[in-house]
């Protein structure tokens, strides 16, 4: 075995004197050493090291033994452990999975760490330990700060005390934070469990049914990963487990060396979850189709969305065309129960839309001056806010389109459509129910709520006016956190005044009223501040409790006849309702009719500028086409009777216009035709006074001008005065005589240029033909059938046509 010189240095240093000693000397066996040191030591100072070795060797292996002994502990504890896991591990599992980090054995290596890392988040470990862990109920939880610690503890047989996750700590008086600053800094709070809250005997998550004092419900909602996030190389930080608890984990940043692979995470509850896979509809079942039933028995109800920007607040209310959103579906809803339940027929719905924006109250739907803010006896009301009386749910959209064209929206470093104001769109549906021989009156009003985002300057824009509306929509949602705060702590005042915002939203949060607050937010990591502050108020919003909700009814005792006159008019209704579809179906089948004939008309060639002009409808009227077809497809609703109407004036201008131009086109050809037989006589009549006359010269005696006309006289000679079909026009007149080709008409008998009584002109003068009368030219031939060809066309070559029958007989007067 090697030694190593300094090993034998250091004992030699043990032993200055002795070890010089015998260097110098050779010691005699007899001789004792007087040192204490075994002879053998003496003898060979190797034997030394040697024992140092095996002493060594010794404690190693004990040290392993005791190594071993602590392994099958901590993997049994990491069993534990894996079963009641944090779902935090799985969102880094499934992030270091998705970057492809390591092989197999790393990603092991990676767990085992991330579960030591679990163990020690201080964050996550309350006080309130499993049942399931063997002395949980003997020992107290332990927080351990470092890794280190935590092992040191399991070694000494602590490990079965780990503390698991539970609810986040919290102050029965928190102290006030501000709904909008965001961002981190409210990690170090201490929280305590909160017991769940009571609604009255009645189930958590549900709203009173007898409008007794409520609370809020509240609800989170995650949104898919964006295109930019994934982009952006950002993790996703939130998992929601049975759609109820909300995990919340803040992955430590590359560059925090302190922290480096430890995570740090919150746990809420909610009534309920939405994972970003959860469709409108369903979002849309389980928060308001309840609340709309509310509405419907005279209570208030308010939904409204709170979140960071670009978080999903607006999908969440007004969606898209193909995934409509809270506002939609409760009003498709609205109407179609009010319609099955109405006793008359005779509902009533009217609809306001209104923003805040920059601290003042705008229409939505007939915008003009900033509105002021009163209150009455019926709480506070927008004076001057119009009310649109609406009769179907198709007529809402189109009110609700409008009032989002209004709405302002801008784009932000956060959201390319980033909503600057909060919109509140209120329904009141007032209709008749008739219940067990007794009429009621019910009157109940939906507000609902789509806030402007929650918002630090960084994650929007720095330029001044977004800075502005940035500050105001932090305003409004401080007085809003302000309000929460008070009504949680059951403070007298409530500050409802501090804002607009408030003010408007004072019967919702504190009022007679079944409220539902959805809370959106982002997956991403780099919105955990944003993510874990929603949450937070969110999770505050669930103790503030309502007031008692009050029906609004009024019963009625009705007559006999007038049930029966109820009945007819209900009867009366239906049929009418049945013939307007009727009538709607023809409509749409003359449309589809006309649209044809349009086509066909359009397959044909093109027709001159001003025939166009004739033909196509006025630009208005193809405006008004165009907006019908876009505002058809914009909800994918019922058809409405009032579309159905519009588009069939639509229809009915078309045909009219069709038929005036049908009329128009044979008006043209019988004036054409009488023009074509004027012309024709007109030749005639020359031809005849031409053959009277004897032409000058003897060589021009036998010029004669070739026209149609003269023409025909041959044929006539030739079937001895017997007259001939059309067709047969197009014959040459002289079988016999030598056919010629188009090659034939050369510069003497070409028509382009001849000489006729010494003038140059252009015509179709058969210029050599002496003796006989000249068969016509070839090109005269052409010409005669593309004359019938084009008559026979039709009125679309109509101008073509009597330019080219104008130039012909003009060049034959000639
Ligand atoms: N559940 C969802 N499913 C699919 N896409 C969603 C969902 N939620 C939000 N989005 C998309 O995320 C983007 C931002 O959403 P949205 O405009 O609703 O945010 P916001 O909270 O209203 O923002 P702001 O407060 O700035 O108006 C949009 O492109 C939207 O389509």
């Amino acid at each position: 075995m090697p030694v190593s010189t300094r090993a034998q240095f250091s004992v030699v240093r043990d032993e200055p004197n002795l070890a010089t000693a015998q260097r110098h000397r050779p010691i005699p066996p007899d001789q004792e050493p007087a040192t204490g040191l075994a002879p053998s030591l003496m003898r060979n100072p190797h034997h030394a090291l040697k024992e140092k070795m095996k002493a060594l060797t010794q404690f190693y292996e004990q040290h392993q033994h005791q190594l071993a002994g602590a392994r099958g502990q901590a993997s049994r504890l990491q069993k534990h452990i894996v079963a009641t896991r944090h779902p935090s591990i799985d969102l880094l599992d499934s992030n270091v999975k998705k970057r492809g980090g390591g092989g197999e054995e790393e990603a092991e290596k990676k767990q085992a760490n991330k579960v030591m890392d679990l163990v020690v988040m201080k964050e996550n470990v309350s006080n309130v330990v499993p049942m399931s862990l063997p002395g949980a109920a003997k020992k107290p939880a332990l927080l351990y700060s470092t890794a280190d610690e935590a092992k040191e503890n399991m070694r000494g047989g602590d490990e079965d005390r780990v503390a698991a996750f539970s609810c986040p700590k919290k102050e029965t008086l928190d102290a006030a934070r501000k709904l909008s600053l965001g961002g981190p800094g409210t990690q170090s709070e201490p929280r305590v469990l909160r017991p769940k809250i009571s609604t009255g005997g009645g189930e958590l998550g549900t709203i009173s049914e007898d409008g007794g004092g409520s609370r809020i419900m509240v609800f989170v909602r995650l949104r898919p990963m964006g295109k930019k996030e994934k982009e952006a190389g950002s993790r996703c930080c939130v998992r929601i487990v049975d759609r109820h608890d909300v995990y919340l984990t803040e992955f430590a940043s590359e560059t925090d060396y302190l922290r480096l692979k430890r995570l740090r995470g919150r746990h809420f509850s909610f009534d309920a979850s939405f994972p970003e896979s959860t469709t409108q509809q369903e979002v849309y079942a389980t928060t308001t189709a309840e609340l709309v039933e509310g509405v419907l028995h005279g209570r208030n109800g308010s939904v409204f969305c709170y979140g960071a920007t670009g978080a999903g607040k607006t999908y969440t209310m007004l969606g898209t065309i193909e995934n409509p959103g809270v506002m939609v579906l409760a009003i498709k809803d609205l109407f179609l129960k009010i319609r099955q339940r109405s006793f008359d027929g005779n509902h009533v719905v009217h609809l306001s839309y209104l923003e805040v924006y920059n601290e003042t109250v705008r229409d939505l739907l007939s915008p003009g001056r900033p509105l002021v803010l009163r209150e009455d006896k019926q709480g506070i009301v927008a004076a001057g806010l119009t009310q649109y009386r609406a009769y179907s749910t198709d007529e809402v959209m189109a009110l609700l389109q409008q009032g989002n064209q209004n709405r302002t929206t801008e784009p932000t470093r956060a959201n390319e459509t980033s909503s600057r104001s909060h919109a509140i769109l209120q329904v009141v549906a007032e209709y008749r129910e008739k219940v067990s021989g007794n009429v009621i009156n019910r009157v109940g009003k939906l507000s609902l709520i789509d806030l402007a985002g929650s918002e630090r300057a960084l994650a929007t824009d720095q330029r001044t006016q977004r800075s502005l509306e940035g500050a105001n929509i932090n305003r409004s949602l401080l007085a809003l956190s302000s309000c929460i705060n008070a009504l949680v702590e059951g403070k007298k005042h409530i500050p409802y005044r501090n804002s607009k915002l408030t003010q408007l939203l004072k019967d919702s949060l504190g009022g007679p009223c079944n409220t539902v607050m959805i809370a959106n937010i982002s997956p991403s990591n780099l919105s955990f501040g944003e993510t874990q502050n929603t949450l937070h108020w969110a999770d505050r919003a669930k103790e503030i409790k309502t007031k008692a909700c009050p029906v609004n009814e009024e019963t009625q005792q009705v007559h006999e006849s007038e049930t029966d006159q109820a009945r007819l008019l209900l009867e009366l209704q239906k049929e009418n309702s049945d013939l307007r579809q009727q009538l709607a179906q023809q409509k749409q089948k003359l449309l589809t009719l006309q649209a044809q004939s349009l086509a066909a008309n359009n397959s044909t060639p093109a027709p001159s500028p001003a025939t166009s002009s004739l033909m196509s409808p006025p630009p208005s009227s193809q405006r008004r086409v165009k907006r019908s077809i876009l505002s058809g497809v914009c909800f994918s609703t019922p058809e409405s009777k009032k579309r159905s109407a519009g588009n069939t004036t639509i229809a009915c201008d078309l045909q009219d216009r069709v038929t005036a131009l049908e009329m128009e086109l044979e008006r043209a050809k019988k004036e054409h035709r009488l023009q074509i037989k004027q012309k024709d006589d007109f030749i005639r009549e020359l031809i005849t006074k031409n053959n009277l006359r004897p032409l000058e010269g003897g060589d021009n005696r036998e010029k004669r001008i070739v026209t149609r006309a003269s023409l025909r006289k041959t044929e006539r000679s030739v079937a001895a005065g017997e007259l001939k079909s059309p067709s047969h026009r197009f014959l040459s007149p002289l079988p016999t005589a030598k056919k010629r080709t188009f090659w034939d008409i050369t510069a003497t008998n070409s028509p382009s240029v001849i000489s006729v009584n010494g003038r140059k002109t252009k015509s179709h003068v058969a210029a050599g033909a002496a003796t006989t009368p000249a068969a016509p030219s070839m090109l005269l031939q052409l010409t005669y059938r593309c004359f019938w060809f084009v008559l026979i066309l039709g009125p679309h070559l109509l101008h073509h046509v009597s330019f080219s029958r104008a130039s012909h007989a003009e060049g034959l007067i000639l």
